[in-house]
């Protein structure tokens, strides 16, 4: 778009002027600006009024609530409102679902960081056929079912430090008044109309497919099962409607979907032909009742998707479209496997703009983890149990290995010996070891007493601007979701303070005495002071270990607590602060091959300095402290 917003007056309105060409009529420009430009801001409705001379248009876009009729106000502190899928219960989580939501609270902690106010989203997903045939299949009752594995994810949540503001049911009664208005206004606009099914069914997606998208005997390419063949009397959204509009908002919103490789694969889709999908079904009860045939229930996405909206309901107030929305709406960032893109570009966004609400701001697929080169996933049973990960290797290591080992957006393998060999070498030895050779030293030369603050100490020398350059670049990895990115951003920092520490020697300045004694005082500080820095820069990825970082420098919890990305900036260490004992921040894993250790698994367990001292068995699987 090249319009540009002229005046943003006191009564929410938006002036926008807009060139004209032979191929933007005011009538596109309208359609534009009301389905992108005004959707990312907390406006119900709009009315763009173009006024126009023979090349250009200038629009007075209002904002007016429908249900209401009221402005709402063009907030420029929007929160940053982020949401994981909502989850479908009907298996337990595994590492695949883990991963998603380990990314987003990553993003959620480092925009918490950055001083923003964030809602993070998660939530399950539990109406459905596949979720009644999983409760008859274990003996229990739907909601018991989804009761039991809902409260699986939230327990795993907490294993892994998930720090989310909402956990949204889609059983909950909040939700359901939220989806019934949501059809209603649906209906109003004319989208809804009724008509006979008849295609493939593949229950594994809860969705029909199209014959080309099959692999042989119709089998389902993500499930590896036979589609069923299906004929239903359902209702339609007509989402061919939004073919024209949606083509829009691709073509001029280019950040919309992202990483901008998946955008080609929406564009395709939606040229290819949007046919309308059906948004009932007659043959499943456990869901939400179609509010005008009570004898069909809403298809479960057409449900599920409007959780990200139902969450943000307030518990004091009535559950209405219009309360939801004024919490902030629309979403910051819909972060998703790419199995779920098309629910999410495609079907999503002509929903919403049928329902008159502003689209997302960027929905973002990344990639799979893998085993075997297939997708890990409940119905294939493929899975890796992250609880059990947390376990053996603690929350740190399994969100900093998934984060930094997969880019975000493209697949991964999982493999155990890369993940020991990873954690070791850079939450262990990288980080940890710094720490606690450098508390070591202060602890035995300087009564654990910094001598001078950190700039002071770092008159002279050329790290301090080379930590400061790298933390630049993971803060825009950040900002940009290059997770992997950022993570090696960090990294360089911690090689940068081993560099210095090596070069620097200063267990050989202190044995000399005065003047060198003074300097080798003063390095610690300096490598300190490094250490410090990467445990603001890596919070959002390891916030447990980072903790314990900042507590061994001294600090109280409630100050951990409390950092922005402000004090990533070099001076935060002062002089005479008195630092904590030391203790190993990151317990190393060792392997123990298979057949020397009874056939048992790695373990992380912390060694004591006696267990260290035993001759050591030939190799084993154990873990060893760093230091
Ligand atoms: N293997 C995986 N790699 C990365 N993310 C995954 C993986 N499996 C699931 N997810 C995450 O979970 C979302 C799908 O949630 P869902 O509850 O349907 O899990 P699922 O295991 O894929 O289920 P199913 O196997 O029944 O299709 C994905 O969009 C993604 O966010």
């Amino acid at each position: 778009m090249s319009g540009r917003v002229i005046f943003c007056n006191p009564q929410n309105s938006l002036w926008l002027f807009s060139p004209l060409s032979s191929s933007s009529s005011i009538k596109s420009k309208t359609t534009y600006i009301k389905n992108v430009f005004l959707n990312r801001r907390n406006l119900l409705s709009f009315s763009p009024k173009p006024s126009s001379s023979s090349s250009s248009a200038l629009f007075c876009c209002c904002s007016s609530s429908s249900s209401d009729g009221g402005a709402q106000s063009i907030t420029p502190a929007d929160p940053f409102i982020l949401t994981t899928p909502l989850y479908y219960v009907n298996a337990p989580p595994h590492m695949g679902s883990a991963y998603t939501t380990i990314a987003a609270d990553a993003i959620a902690r480092f925009q918490r960081l950055l001083g923003k106010k964030v809602i993070f989203i998660t939530g399950t997903d539990e109406h459905g056929e596949k979720i009644a045939t999983a409760a008859a299949a274990s003996g229990s009752t739907p909601i018991e079912h989804c009761n039991n594995i809902s409260q699986a994810y939230k327990f795993l949540w907490k294993d892994l430090d998930i720090a989310y503001d909402k956990f949204i049911r889609t059983t909950d009664s909040s939700h359901e008044e939220i989806v019934k208005e949501f059809y209603a206004r649906v209906l109003a606009s004319g989208d809804i109309y009724r008509a006979d099914y008849e295609g493939l069914y593949c229950v594994g997606c809860e969705e029909y497919k199209d014959e080309k998208e099959l692999l042989e005997n119709s089998c389902c390419p993500m499930h590896l099962k036979p589609c069923e063949a299906r004929k239903e009397d359902n209702y339609f959204f007509a989402l061919s409607k939004y073919q024209k509009s949606l083509e829009e908002v691709l073509a001029h919103n280019p950040d919309f979907i992202q990483p901008s490789y998946r955008l080609n694969e929406v564009q395709s889709w939606v040229k290819s032909g949007l046919r309308d999908f059906s948004i009932s079904r007659a043959s499943v009860d456990w869901g939400i009742p179609v509010p005008t045939d009570e004898k069909q229930t809403i298809y479960v996405w057409f449900d599920a998707l409007l959780g990200y909206v139902s969450a943000l309901s307030q518990e004091e107030e009535k559950p209405t479209l219009q309360h939801a929305i004024s919490s902030g709406w629309p979403a910051s960032l819909h972060l998703i496997g790419k199995d779920i893109l098309r629910f999410h570009a495609v079907y999503w966004p002509a929903m919403l703009m049928s329902a008159g609400l502003s689209l997302p701001k960027m929905v973002f697929g990344h990639g799979f983890l893998t085993k075997d080169g297939m997708k890990m996933g409940k119905s294939l049973g493929n899975t890796l149990e992250p609880k059990d990960l947390v376990l053996r290797f603690g929350s740190d290591a399994v969100r900093y290995f998934f984060l930094r080992e997969v880019e975000l957006g493209n697949d991964g393998d999982y493999s155990e010996e890369r993940f020991i060999n990873i954690v070791n070498a850079h939450l262990a030895n990288t980080i940890g070891n710094l720490l606690n050779r450098t508390l070591g030293l202060l602890k035995k030369n300087c009564n654990s007493t910094l001598i001078v603050d950190s700039v002071t100490a770092a008159e002279g020398s050329a790290l301090k601007d080379t930590v400061e350059k790298l933390v630049r670049t993971a803060k825009d990895h950040y900002e940009n979701l290059s997770l992997s990115l950022a993570c090696e951003a960090v990294l360089e920092i911690g090689n940068a303070g081993n560099l210095y520490m090596d070069e620097r020697a200063p267990w050989s300045l202190f044995k000399k005495g005065g003047d060198a004694s003074e300097a080798a005082a003063k390095d610690l500080v300096v490598i300190l002071e490094v250490v410090r820095i990467i445990a603001v820069a890596l919070a959002p990825v390891t916030p447990s270990l980072c903790s314990r970082i900042y507590s061994q420098l001294g600090y109280s919890n409630d100050q951990f607590e409390a950092i922005t990305w402000s004090e990533t900036r070099w001076g935060g260490l002062k002089g005479r602060q008195v630092m904590a004992q030391a203790i190993p921040i990151f317990a190393r894993i060792e392997i123990i091959k298979e057949e020397e250790n009874g056939g048992e698994t790695p373990k992380k367990a912390v060694k004591d300095k006696k267990q260290k001292q035993k001759p050591k068995p030939k190799p084993q699987v154990a873990v060893e402290a760093q230091g």
